[in-house]
């Protein structure tokens, strides 16, 4: 059975990474978004076992107790992790699987799993367009706001470690890029290789 992949997306808060991704896994088949688990209170509008799972503390630091995370962070002040039960059963049953999670995380997961690992960046435009879009948000209180502001910093400083940049000004013009990724790493010759035996025309060439 073909190992599915894992798209691993990051970038500062604000820019544009669930917009992106929501998109792009609208428009194909075979791909799996790796729900999280996190303490931060849900945003109006956001569903339990669909944007997150949220869990107290208490239940977080049991999950890490019961090594049930294939990573976990805190980023912006709370904690978020990604279970490593649903990667791995995704992974092995050939599923695409694509993960919005920080810097730390992505870095700790292409350490872990090198191989099946596909590292993306979205980056914005600017500093000043980051700021008037987490604004119009609207979603975090002035403190929190800064503090995403704030961690940005460090984030955008760890770009050279991704394997693709997007830059994230047009919309539409980010999304395709992301499905040009998404298609394109499926399609590279050691992956495809690996698998000789679901091609007939290579049992041809070996006979
Ligand atoms: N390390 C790690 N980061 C995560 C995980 N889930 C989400 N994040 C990141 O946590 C940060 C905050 O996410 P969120 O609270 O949804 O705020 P937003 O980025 O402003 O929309 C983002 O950078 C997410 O990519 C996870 O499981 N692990
Ligand atoms: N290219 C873009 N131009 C203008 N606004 C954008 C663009 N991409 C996303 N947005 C808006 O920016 C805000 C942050 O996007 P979001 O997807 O929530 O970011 P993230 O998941 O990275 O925190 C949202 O209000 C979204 O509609």
């Amino acid at each position: 059975m073909t190992k599915g992949i894992l798209y691993v997306v990051s970038g500062p808060s604000g820019v544009g990474k669930s917009s992106i991704i929501k998109s792009a896994m609208s428009k194909l088949e075979g791909f799996s978004f790796s729900v999280s688990y996190t303490t931060r209170p849900p945003r109006p509008g956001e569903v339990n076992g669909k944007d997150y799972f949220f869990v107290d503390e208490k239940t977080f630091n049991k999950m890490i107790e019961n090594d049930e995370f294939l990573e976990y962070a805190k980023v912006h002040g709370h904690m978020y992790g990604t279970s490593k039960k649903y990667i791995k059963e995704k992974i092995n049953e050939g599923m695409n699987i694509v993960l919005d999670i920080d810097v730390q995380g992505a870095l700790n997961v292409v350490k872990k799993m090198p191989k099946e690992t596909v590292l993306i960046f979205i980056a914005p435009p600017s500093y000043s367009e980051l700021k008037k879009r987490l604004m119009n948000r609207g979603t975090e209180k002035k403190e929190d706001l800064i503090i995403r502001l704030n961690d940005a910093k460090w984030e955008l400083s760890k770009i050279n470690e991704f394997d693709y940049l997007i830059v994230n000004e047009e919309l539409k013009e980010a999304i395709n890029q992301l499905i040009s990724i998404f298609i394109a790493e499926q399609i590279k010759t050691e992956r495809v290789t690996e698998h000789l035996g679901r091609y007939s025309f290579f049992k041809i060439e070996e006979e």
